[in-house]
């Protein structure tokens, strides 16, 4: 086997496994998988079957070109899962194909359209022990009844008019832009036949239930959910609220001004739920997240393991109710933790250096199944034993790529001696006597951690082509305790940036690598550090900045969720930390690359960037127009590149551009570019 980082038409085509669900009998997994499709301009996801026994090799579920997603057992076994494919049924001119619920019956047989609706169906969600469906999908704001959302749907499209009038913040999210479609919760009924019908549970929901996601009680009477409310100055918090589904009753159990309120699973016997407490932060106070058990038949909420000092993300619970499966970021992993309920105490299960989500518990409380992912490899399904954290991989849809290099954990010491810990990816062959350029690449949020596979940041493709890449996590990174959060908030060109320098400082001192030839890289986040970077050292030779945050008071305005940046950085703040203030400084070459979509990071920092870059750097363009610097636009991509073919020229043009700076030499460009 030979290793498809090289090539970048091989690296857009390794299939990747994403999602995982148990039916109740805790025999059949389902998994999805993506694929790039036959020309190489778009991903499209199947379901697959993974034998949790570990002996059948997987088996593909569905086959369409639309693709499958959103996969839900029902009790006897059935399969829901949504899917864009066409409607048999449909007439003509009923406008394009949003995604409807299909039904893949347990005994066999093709999957059969369970449920179509102009406005498509974004979600289902099934009870534990209970014949309950409840549908996510959006209804437009003014909408009365389901052949009302129909006709105004059609009216909208028929005039051509996209035009959305807003009363209130945010307008858009991620890359979407909202209204008037609102999402609602639906029980999906039996209506005889093959064919659901629909029953809106939350209609005077507005827009609260953005992006929320439902959890059921195990016997399906009460649905819980988070509920974001409007508050002054476009500011919004988000409580938790539950509705009895038999009267359609919506109340709020959970609100206050101090903190956001997620719903985790309930408990087997019903009695509780897991609450996330996510503690509201201001410019002092740095985001903290927390666990609570409330009681679902009333009464206040009580913590669970408040003494751990890491972010615990809720899995499942033992069936007997005795603990709760957590995941949490734990230096550079992200391993599978068993909590007491009735002592509180925490043990470490998993004992790899992966990250773990979407644990699966089956019946018999011995095994859970999950995805894991490291730098090491890409998310695979695993079966782990609850006693004993002993895990296995199972025969999945894909084997694990063979990669150009080795993974090493290194350590650093911040200005203010903490450590700093970092992977690092050096790629074959390097050693003292043939030494290597280097790239630092710094993550995104900047609330996260290196700890888990990224299609869309991938080092094995910059170590395929001979570069070593530093993986830091700074101050503000997850899974090393509260300070590491609190000594980087506010204060982002503080610790953050000194402690990627002391990991710089560590890496070229070691004797594989070429301290002459190192550059720096990162995306949102990231690419605010990246332009951090370059306006506070020369010490790299170029810098590559993603959707990078330019100038924050302008930033702080204009992206999806101004509220948030605005709660931890006052006016001062900003100004302070912005890199725009810096631009005289900057003398490196530098790659700026934005969608001309991302919402989250608007383009108009990538376009001021660019504009300064070439009239007020320390290289600006010259006489003749020309300049050092790039500019990759993607007219039709978001914050995130997610086009197969774009992913490659993103790859591709990043690699020229280092190889310029970095090794000297000259790379033919993808003649796509049509240069
Ligand atoms: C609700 S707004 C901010 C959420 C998030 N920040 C978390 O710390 C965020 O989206 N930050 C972006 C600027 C960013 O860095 N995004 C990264 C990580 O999500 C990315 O890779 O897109």
């Amino acid at each position: 086997m030979s290793t498809p980082f090289s090539s970048l038409d091989q690296f857009v085509a390794v299939p990747r496994v994403g999602g995982l669900v148990l039916d109740r009998q805790g025999t059949r997994l389902v998994t999805s998988v993506t694929t790039v499709d036959t020309k190489g301009t778009a991903y499209r996801t199947a379901l697959w079957e993974v034998d949790p026994e570990g002996r059948q090799p997987a088996r593909r579920l569905t086959h369409s070109a639309a693709g499958e997603t959103g996969a839900a057992f029902l009790p006897g076994g059935d399969l829901l899962f949504t899917s864009a494919r066409p409607n048999p049924d449909a007439a003509e001119g009923d406008g394009e194909e949003r995604p409807a619920l299909w039904r893949l019956p347990a005994g066999g047989g093709e999957a059969y359209l369970h449920l179509a609706r102009r406005g498509g169906v974004s979600g289902v969600t099934t009870a534990a022990a209970a014949d309950v469906a409840v549908v996510t999908a959006g209804v437009l704001a003014g909408s009365t009844s389901e052949e009302d959302d129909a006709d105004r749907r059609a009216g909208r499209e028929d005039a051509g008019v996209a035009a959305v009038l807003h009363a209130g913040y945010p307008v858009r999210y991620w890359d979407a832009d909202l209204g008037p479609e609102e999402p609602r919760y639906f029980d999906l009924r039996e209506q005889g036949g093959e064919t659901g019908a629909l029953e809106d549970l939350v209609p005077a929901a507005r827009a609260g239930l953005r992006d929320a996601e439902p959890v059921l009680s195990p016997d399906g009477a009460v649905l819980f959910t988070a509920f974001t409310v409007p508050e002054e100055f476009g500011s919004q918090r988000t409580v938790l609220a539950r509705v009895d589904r038999a009267r359609r009753e919506f109340g709020v159990l959970l609100d206050d001004r101090a903190n956001d309120y997620h719903p985790g699973p309930v408990s087997p016997d019903g009695n509780h739920l897991v609450v996330v407490s996510e503690r509201r932060t201001t410019a002092e106070l740095a985001p903290k997240s927390t666990l609570l058990l409330l009681p679902t038949a009333g009464g206040d909420p009580e913590p669970l393991a408040a003494d751990w000092d890491r972010w615990p993300v809720p899995q499942a619970w033992l069936p007997d109710g005795s603990a709760l499966v957590v995941t949490a970021d734990d230096d550079g992993g992200a391993p599978v933790f068993l909590i007491d309920v009735a002592t509180g105490s925490v043990r470490r299960l998993t004992q790899d250096t992966a990250a773990y989500s979407d644990v699966r518990v089956a019946p018999d409380g011995l095994t859970a199944y999950a995805l894991r992912s490291s730098y090491l490899f890409p998310p695979e399904i695993v079966r782990v034993d609850l006693a004993s954290g002993a895990t296995e991989r199972l025969l999945n849809p894909t084997e694990r790529p063979e990669l150009p290099g080795t993974l090493e954990r290194v350590d650093s010491v911040g200005e203010d001696g903490r450590s700093v810990r970092s992977w690092l990816v050096l790629p074959e062959g390097a050693s003292a006597g043939s030494k290597v350029p280097a790239l630092v690449w710094v993550h995104g949020g900047p609330i996260g951690s290196w700890n888990a596979w990224s299609w869309r940041w991938c080092p094995w493709v910059m170590a395929a082509r001979g570069y070593a890449v530093l993986l830091p996590d700074p101050a503000l990174s997850t899974g090393y305790g509260q300070h590491m959060v609190d000594r980087g908030w506010g204060q982002w060109g503080s610790a953050p940036y000194t402690d990627i320098m002391a990991a710089t400082d560590d890496l070229v001192a070691r004797e594989e690598i070429d301290a002459a030839r190192i550059a720096a890289m990162g995306g949102s986040f990231g690419g605010y550090m990246a332009n951090w970077i370059a306006g506070h050292t020369d010490r790299f030779a170029a810098i590559v900045t993603h959707a990078g945050l330019w100038a924050l008071d302008q930033f702080g305005a204009t992206t999806d969720a101004a509220f948030y940046w605005k709660r931890e950085m006052t006016p001062e703040a900003m100004l302070r930390n912005s890199p725009h203030r810096h631009v005289g400084s900057i003398g490196t070459p530098m790659l700026v690359i934005h969608g001309d979509k991302d919402y989250r990071v608007p383009i108009g920092e990538g376009l001021r960037l660019w504009y300064e870059l070439l009239s007020a750097s320390k290289l600006p363009a010259a006489d003749d127009g020309t300049t050092v610097h790039r500019f990759l636009y993607f007219p039709d991509e978001n914050h995130w590149i997610l086009k197969p073919q774009h992913a490659k020229i993103w790859y591709s043009v990043i690699e020229a551009f280092l190889a310029e700076h970095l090794l000297g030499q000259e790379r033919d460009l993808p003649p796509e570019l049509g240069l």
